[in-house]
């Protein structure tokens, strides 16, 4: 609100001062401010020089003969000098003096109590001059600047009486001329002189709370003469109410306009009936024509509501009061004819009179101008109604805005009120959705409590599925396991860095199948397609090749007899399968250590119920002999292989070490390694000439039950077949290669008869062929690793290779079993061994008792003999199938002629020595 007031009283009084302003300008213009200016100086320096002529120094302080404005006001202030002239001049008519200080400049202007008391004295003079029908002025005249000219036409008014009473006083006194009789009272209506002086302190003194806000055109009076327009207007608009703002101010306004308009009028009426005596009132009464220019030349802020504060102008022009005061033409027409029928005038105050119409003849000219100003200041006022109209239209245009303004209000209340209804609804919804919420919540729980027991179902279901995969799987391999066939896998090995590798003999590859492409053929020979149990890329890694092989590796633990082989043309990666590059890496690792670390950490995890004895040999047949390849001493021993060992080692001589770690193991490799005949061929330049055999024997002992499992596991590495004509070899090279040729060719008889289920295998053929003889005819789990190179010159070597893994895959050994020997059984063994050891001692005796008894029985002690040689002959004929070839050979030879015939010539007597062979197995199955 308090915006609003500013504003509103801010343009009202900016127009009026705007106004004012124009005038003050028009009247500066014509020169007039200056003229007034001397006019008045000179009246003051008359007034100011009959005061010091008349009471002297008063109050220590001498007023100036020809004082400015200020300093006349000055003078005067403490009303000393007024009383002391008014009392020289009407002795008694102030009967006390409030004199100040001697000094008045010691006491500071604004002490209170001096102020009051100086007011004291201005009253006592003011009520005096009043009492004497003088003109008089405000109390607050002489506090405020500008305000000097009737302070100075009071003293001259006096001065003039003083002169009229100094002359005699005879006849009636005038002011100005006109004799004015100061005892017949009072010459002009007016107030009561108290009244006059409280009307005039109070503004002096004036607050905003002396200031009354029911009547705003007395609140303009009032701020017009403080000067403070802007202040009243703010004060009463303060405490309105923002809607009544625009109707006060329309009031105000339109009270003003109708001041404008009656004093309009009345100076139209008056200046019409003053025309005819326009002579004698306008010449007579110089003051009353400085009042009225100044009245006119301030119609808005000192007009006729403001008379109270302008007591010269009430008493001389009754024109400027038409409302408040009831001065009026009438009024004043018949002072002037009680002025008319005073007592007579001396003769005298005739030729002043004639002198002041002579006057007033000579300044007609003067009047006429005086009559051009008042049209103008007509011609002002009806300019200021017209300002005023604006301003009231402003106003009415602003009270169109406050309604349209109090319209959006409500608009916007109502809008409110729709949003408070929505956020109500809102709310409402709110609280619905959250009671839905929670019953969704709960209906969830109870889903995923139903979800999560399905899923529960699902999941075994899942895990029984898991576990119906396995058991298919175990089944399979158990169907695998009973048939007893030997698992191949095979091997491409990739182009070796630098070789053209742009035509490759291998066409197609899959996990069981490969095809080899032999370019130099057509039709369906140029393709040959073959199956394994694995086929595993060029680009696949050792760990990749060992994880199908560790099933089968592990099993060792379990009591059976494991043969792992590697069988290729030269240079086709066997030793890279089997021990990995030259340079050994954890990654490149073969399958000899990967085997033996998985079997350390098995055996490490069920070492609380079983333990394990793992020991390896390493040994090689070079040029058909079996060497230690874990030999410290540097000799190159020769060894021979037995296969009836009750303790499942075939080689018993060759260094059985035991370990337990990784490190043992690459320490024992890397010795065997050295001690491998290796040589550079034109096919491979570090290749294997000889066949290499590391032998992992295992002995576990269950902690529990005694049960002692035995394993044996052979990881072969062969050496490679190859063309002599394409290796290039001679010498000890070519000796080396037809040795490894014939033992892979007895290889190859083997398998052949196996595949053909031939009763008689030829075994011992050769060293390789007895080595493995358990493995390939036992119930061993044996894999072949078949290797081929992708070169397209070796397609014909491929494809024989090819060849042979199909047929050992052909192969079926029967199911494997476990080597276990229960406590039962090794009892049961102890007693046979301690049987058949009585029985021999006994026969030894015997024979010694019957030939020193008779010659004759010599003989039939020898057939004798021959029958328990038979009998030993009989595992001595296992020996000749298996190992003991020097033992065998020599009983063989004395007591059965057949026997040399028996070394593979003639199939009848190859046959019970196949059955032999076969029942040794046997044998050799229920020996262990
Ligand atoms: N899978 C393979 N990845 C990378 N290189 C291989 C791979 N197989 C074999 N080689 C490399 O081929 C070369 C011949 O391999 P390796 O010596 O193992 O053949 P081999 O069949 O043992 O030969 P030999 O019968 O003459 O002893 C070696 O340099 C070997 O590192």
């Amino acid at each position: 609100m308090g915006t609003e007031q500013e504003v509103s009283a801010l343009s009202l009084e900016s127009v009026v001062e705007d106004v004012l302003h124009q005038q003050e300008i028009r009247l500066s213009d014509r020169g007039l401010a200056s003229r007034k200016a001397e006019e008045a100086s000179s009246r003051r320096y008359e007034a100011a020089r009959w005061l010091r002529k008349t009471v002297g120094v008063v109050g220590g302080k001498d007023l100036p003969a020809e004082p400015s404005e200020e300093e006349f006001r000055l003078g005067l202030r403490s009303g000393i000098i007024l009383c002391n002239v008014l009392n020289r001049v009407q002795p008694g008519a102030v009967p006390k003096v409030v004199e100040g200080p001697s000094d008045s400049a010691a006491v500071p202007d604004g002490a209170a109590l001096s102020v009051f008391q100086y007011f004291e004295n201005v009253r006592n003079f003011l009520v005096a001059v009043e009492e004497m029908g003088l003109p008089t002025f405000e109390a607050s005249d002489l506090e405020m600047g500008g305000k000097s000219a009737r302070i100075v036409n009071s003293v001259l008014a006096l001065k003039a009486y003083s002169d009229w009473k100094d002359g005699g006083g005879s006849g009636s006194w005038k002011l100005g001329g006109n004799s004015k009789p100061v005892t017949s009272g009072k010459h002009f209506v007016r107030r009561s002189s108290e009244q006059l002086f409280m009307n005039s302190y109070s503004r002096a003194t004036s607050t905003s709370e002396q200031t009354s806000h029911e009547d705003p055109s007395h609140d303009l009076s009032q701020a017009a003469a403080s000067g403070s327009f802007h202040m009243l207007i703010r004060q009463i608009l303060s405490e309105k109410k923002q809607e009544d703002i625009p109707i006060i101010l329309e009031s105000i306004i339109s009270k003003a306009m109708e001041e404008f308009e009656c004093r309009f009028a009345s100076q139209n009426v008056s200046r019409m009936k003053a025309e005819p005596e326009d002579s004698t009132l306008c010449s007579s009464k110089p003051l009353l024509e400085d009042s009225t220019l100044w009245c006119s030349s301030k119609p808005l802020l000192e007009d006729s509501t403001l008379c109270s504060s302008k007591p010269l102008l009430e008493d001389s022009t009754c024109s400027s009061k038409p409302l408040l005061e009831t001065s009026s033409y009438e009024d004043f027409k018949k002072e002037e004819e009680t002025e008319e029928i005073a007592p007579e005038s001396s003769l005298e105050e005739l030729k002043s009179e004639e002198e002041m119409e002579d006057k007033a003849a000579t300044s007609s000219s003067e009047d006429l101008k005086e009559e051009e100003e008042k049209k103008e200041k007509e011609e002002n006022f009806l300019k200021i109604m017209a300002t005023a109209k604006i301003l009231n239209k402003d106003l009415e245009e602003k009270v169109a805005q406050n309604k349209k303004l109090t319209g959006q209000i409500l608009k916007h209340e109502s809008f409110v009120k729709r949003q408070e209804k929505d956020i109500q609804e809102l709310k409402q919804t709110l609280s619905t959705t959250k009671e839905q919420m929670l019953l969704l919540q709960v209906k969830y729980r109870e889903d995923f409590g139903t979800i999560g027991k399905q899923m529960y179902g699902l999941a075994h279901a899942a895990s029984g599925y898991q576990k119906v995969l396995e058991e298919n799987r175990k089944l399979y391999n158990q169907v695998q396991d009973l048939k007893g066939n030997i698992r191949v896998y095979c091997r491409v090995r990739p182009f070796l860095p630098g070789q053209p590798n742009s035509v490759n003999s291998v066409g197609h590859l899959d996990d069981g199948s490969i095809t080899i492409l032999t370019p130099s053929k057509n039709g369906k020979d140029a393709k040959k397609s073959f199956t394994f149990n694995r086929v595993f890329s060029p680009s696949a890694t050792q760990a990749e090749v060992f994880s199908d092989t560790q099933p089968l590796v592990r099993s060792v633990l379990d009591g059976y007899n494991v043969c792992i082989f590697a069988y290729g043309q030269t240079g086709s990666g066997k030793t890279h399968t089997m021990s990995g590059p030259k340079e050994i890496t954890e990654e490149g690792m073969g399958v000899n250590y990967r085997a033996l670390n998985d079997l350390f950490s098995i055996s490490k995890q069920r070492k609380d119920s079983i333990s394990y004895d793992i020991r390896v040999q390493m040994i090689e047949i070079y040029n058909e002999q079996v060497r230690d390849l874990l030999s410290t001493d540097g000799s190159i021993k020769k060894l021979e292989i037995r296969n009836n060992s009750s303790n499942g080692i075939n080689v018993p001589e060759a260094n059985l070490v035991p370990v337990s770690t990784t490190s043992d193991v690459i320490h024992l490799m890397n010795l065997g390694q050295r001690n491998r005949a290796v040589s550079a061929t034109a096919m491979n330049d570090r290749s294997s000439r000889s066949h290499s055999c590391l032998t992992v024997h295992i002995q576990g002992k269950d902690l529990t039950s005694g049960t002692v499992l035995r394993g044996c596991m052979h990881l072969v590495d062969l050496a490679g077949s190859e063309r002599v004509d394409k290796s290039e070899v001679v010498g000890d090279r070519l000796k080396e290669a037809v040795h490894i040729n014939k033992s892979l060719s007895a290889l190859g008889d083997v398998i052949s008869s196996l595949a053909q289920k031939s009763q008689h295998v030829p075994y011992r053929n050769s060293k390789l062929t007895q080595l493995l003889q358990d493995s390939l005819g036992g119930q061993a789990k044996t894999l072949m690793f078949v290797h081929i190179s992708p070169e397209p010159h070796a397609t014909v070597e491929t494809i024989s290779t090819l060849k042979f893994a199909e047929r050992v895959s052909s192969i079926e050994l029967g199911a494997a079993k476990v080597n276990k020997d229960t406590s039962e059984v090794k009892e049961l063994k102890e007693q046979i061994a301690s049987l058949k050891e009585a029985l021999a001692r006994k026969d030894a005796e015997e024979d010694i008792h019957s030939q020193s008894s008779s010659p004759d029985r010599s003989g039939l002690k020898s057939g004798g003999s021959s029958c328990s040689n038979l009998s030993w002959q009989g595992t001595a004929d296992e020996d000749v199938e298996g190992i003991h070839t020097p033992q065998r050979s020599t009983p063989t030879a004395a007591t059965n002629p057949s026997k040399k015939a028996s070394n593979g010539v003639s199939p009848m007597t190859n046959r019970p020595r196949s059955t032999g062979s076969q029942d040794g197995r046997r044998r050799n199955v229920g020996g262990k």
